[in-house]
């Protein structure tokens, strides 16, 4: 029996510019995506019927991730083969090192590692322009996690592409123990904020094309940090924290609750991962950008 094994990253958003709620419920988003080192395996085998078992690492509450149709690996499965009228199911096992509801589009990652996976143990040879029209009916943030690198994401963040980026950059990862729910901050920012249209700085663009740490750490923002905060208050210390060990900035991912700080280099991020770690359990240095979804194993 073959199985495939893609491993696909958690995401950042550098810049994460919202505008007004559309008709839709969706709110359109001038947003830079960079995929760093942290990241979820999917393995897929052939079966006669769906299955799906997630293993995750340690310090995650599996019970967190649901196991039924509402997976969105599965429902990616189902949607890659019903896009080539196959009737045809396969066993997904799931290994996660990307925490739940933090921010870090963990769940898309699956999503997009599936449709990859499955694509390659049944020789499908879907076009690149099927599967990211696939990503995007599975989430806004999915075909972020198969193009990965640094990309500007428009539309509602489904609409990606490549940006220049010339740094080697190091992020210190605060995770939380508790989850945020991704609607209920889109939520509290529409009442809290009157959003205007948003549009991505030229200064964070040129920043990442020169590889510039200093220029990046100036112009980094997200619209939905102080939504995130309006619910998490307690997230205010965390970053607190992070300036006072050295960061060159702190920065809520994507809808939170996890926290990122941009170091020098990567002996700058130990240090950095050293002292808050002192207060905090869970505390990773990544490097990024890295790869979207790749093959890592055929078995
Ligand atoms: C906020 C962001 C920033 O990258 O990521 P996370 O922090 O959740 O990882 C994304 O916009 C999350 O994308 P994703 O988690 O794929 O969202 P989806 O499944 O498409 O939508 C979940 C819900 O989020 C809200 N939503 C999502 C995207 C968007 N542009 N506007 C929205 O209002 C809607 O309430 C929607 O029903
Ligand atoms: N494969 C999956 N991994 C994680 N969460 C999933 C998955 N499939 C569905 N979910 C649901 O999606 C929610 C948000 O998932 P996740 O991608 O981890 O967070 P975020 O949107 O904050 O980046 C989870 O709380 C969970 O209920």
């Amino acid at each position: 029996m073959t199985t495939i094994s893609v491993r696909a990253p958690a995401k950042i958003n550098l810049h994460l510019g919202v505008g007004p709620v559309r008709e839709d419920g969706f709110h359109p988003l001038a947003t830079v995506y960079q995929a760093i080192g942290m990241y979820d395996d999917v393995s897929v085998s052939e079966a006669a019927d769906w299955s799906l078992a997630v293993r995750a690492h340690e310090r995650i509450d599996v019970a967190e991730v649901p196991t039924d149709a509402s997976n969105v690996a599965l429902r990616a499965g189902r949607l890659l083969a019903a896009h080539h009228d196959l009737d045809r199911a396969a066993s997904i096992v799931i290994e996660k090192a990307i925490p739940v509801a933090g921010g870090l589009a963990g769940g898309s990652a699956d999503a997009a590692a599936t449709l990859l996976a499955l694509d390659r143990l049944w020789d499908l040879q879907t076009s690149d322009d099927d599967l990211l029209a696939l990503a995007a009916e599975l989430g806004s943030d999915v075909p972020f996690a198969l193009v990965g690198g640094t990309a500007v994401g428009t539309g509602r963040g489904e609409v990606v592409s490549r940006v220049a980026d010339r740094g080697r950059w190091w992020w210190v990862v605060v995770e939380s123990d508790i989850g945020l729910s991704t609607p209920a901050v889109y939520r509290e920012y529409d009442r809290m904020a009157v959003a205007a249209d948003p549009a991505v700085p030229e200064a964070l663009l040129a920043a990442l094309a020169d590889g510039d740490r200093r220029a990046l750490a100036a112009s980094v923002s997200n619209d939905l940090a102080a939504p995130a905060l309006a619910l998490r208050p307690d997230l205010a210390q965390v970053l607190a924290a992070g300036a006072a060990a050295g960061a060159l900035t702190g920065l809520i991912s994507g809808s939170g609750p996890t926290c990122l700080f941009l170091c020098e280099d990567q002996a700058h991020a130990a240090a950095v991962r050293m002292t808050l770690a002192e207060e905090h359990e869970r505390v990773f240095a990544a490097a990024a950008p890295v790869a979207g979804a790749h093959v890592v194993e055929y078995a």
